[in-house]
């Protein structure tokens, strides 16, 4: 699937006097996943709405396999996309609801079976999707966008409403279509769920790319230099660390952070000083972490970009 790209170069969108997106670019390539990661109001929404051609940019391009999505004769066999999970009729049972899709793909009843147990609906295909769960209305999402068997994928926020089962599943079936080549976008604004699934991040704030990396380089850069450390007496190992020249900061009550001193030499002036841990290893910081480290001086993204929740 070596046209499997979703691109977008120098997207900027008002909408009025608020800029929505200020030169947005990034993209998203074959045979990884890339998480799309940003504060409420970063342009996120915006941004797969006008690669879907929902929305008109004021400047810049949105491409999809090299093409805009729209030049394409079937669309959505070129970018499969979940915007909003609960936009189905609820009086339409799950199965109907894609069997009108295919019809407009041309394409038959058995493709929509085979979706809708690939995303484990095959026993509620027939009932009316009133009575979905946000998770099963997502996994339904994810089975429309899935009919075409499309070489990309662009999924706004799948993980709302899937229980603890729903969110193991879909990361281990999102890896899955990504190790099949296919270029996978996910938005998403809570960093735990992407953290062991996505191979990529793009971190958005205020309609433009705060970061552009490999979830493994993002990490690593938070996580330099840093030791990890837990001990009962927090205080006064902050102290002892602190006359080695150390920054210290609390990632827990018990748990100090590190960053100077390598790991020998922060258990070494421990046990000189009598003080006992319990854990002590060079840190690795959670995408989270990673987040907060690049968006966090993010009061600004706040205040100016939207409330974060
Ligand atoms: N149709 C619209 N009319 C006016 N302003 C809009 C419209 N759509 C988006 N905006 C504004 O554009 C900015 C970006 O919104 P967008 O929905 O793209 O952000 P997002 O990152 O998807 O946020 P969320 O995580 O809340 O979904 C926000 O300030 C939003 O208020």
């Amino acid at each position: 699937m070596s046209d499997a790209t979703i691109e977008v170069a120098g997207l900027r969108k008002r909408y009025g006097s608020a800029t929505a997106l200020d030169n947005m670019t990034f993209t998203a390539q074959a045979g990884r996943v890339t998480g799309l990661i940003g504060p409420n109001g970063a342009g996120k929404s915006t941004t797969m709405r006008i690669i879907l051609g929902l929305h008109r940019a004021d400047s810049g391009r949105a491409l999809v396999g090299g093409q805009p999505y729209q030049s394409y004769p079937c669309p959505p066999r070129s970018l499969g996309a979940l915007l909003d999970a609960s936009a189905v009729h609820p009086a339409r049972s799950g199965r109907n609801h894609l069997l009108w899709l295919a019809q407009s793909q041309g394409l038959g009843h058995r493709r929509v079976d085979q979706v809708l147990e690939q995303v484990g609906l095959a026993g509620a295909g027939r009932r009316g999707v009133g009575g979905y769960s946000l998770g099963m209305r997502q996994r339904l999402g994810i089975a429309a966008a899935l009919l075409g068997d499309p070489p990309t994928l662009m999924l706004d926020e799948p993980f709302n409403g899937m229980d603890p089962e729903g969110i193991v599943w879909l990361r281990g079936y999102l890896r899955g279509l990504a190790a099949e080549g296919r270029a996978v976008l996910v938005s998403s604004h809570l960093m735990s769920e992407l953290q062991d699934m996505a191979d990529h991040v793009v971190v958005v704030g205020r309609g433009r790319v705060i970061a552009d990396s490999s979830v493994a380089a993002l990490i690593a850069g938070v996580s330099d230099g840093q030791v990890r450390v837990r001990t009962t007496a927090p205080e006064s190992a902050a102290a002892v660390l602190s006359t080695l020249g150390g920054q210290v900061t609390y990632a827990e009550p018990q748990v100090l952070l590190v960053r100077g001193p390598g790991a020998e030499q922060v258990a070494e002036a421990l046990s000189a000083a009598g003080l006992g841990f319990s854990e002590l290893a060079p840190h690795r910081a959670t995408l989270e972490e990673a987040y907060f480290a690049l968006t966090g001086d993010a009061a600004d993204y706040r205040a100016t970009g939207g409330v974060a929740s």
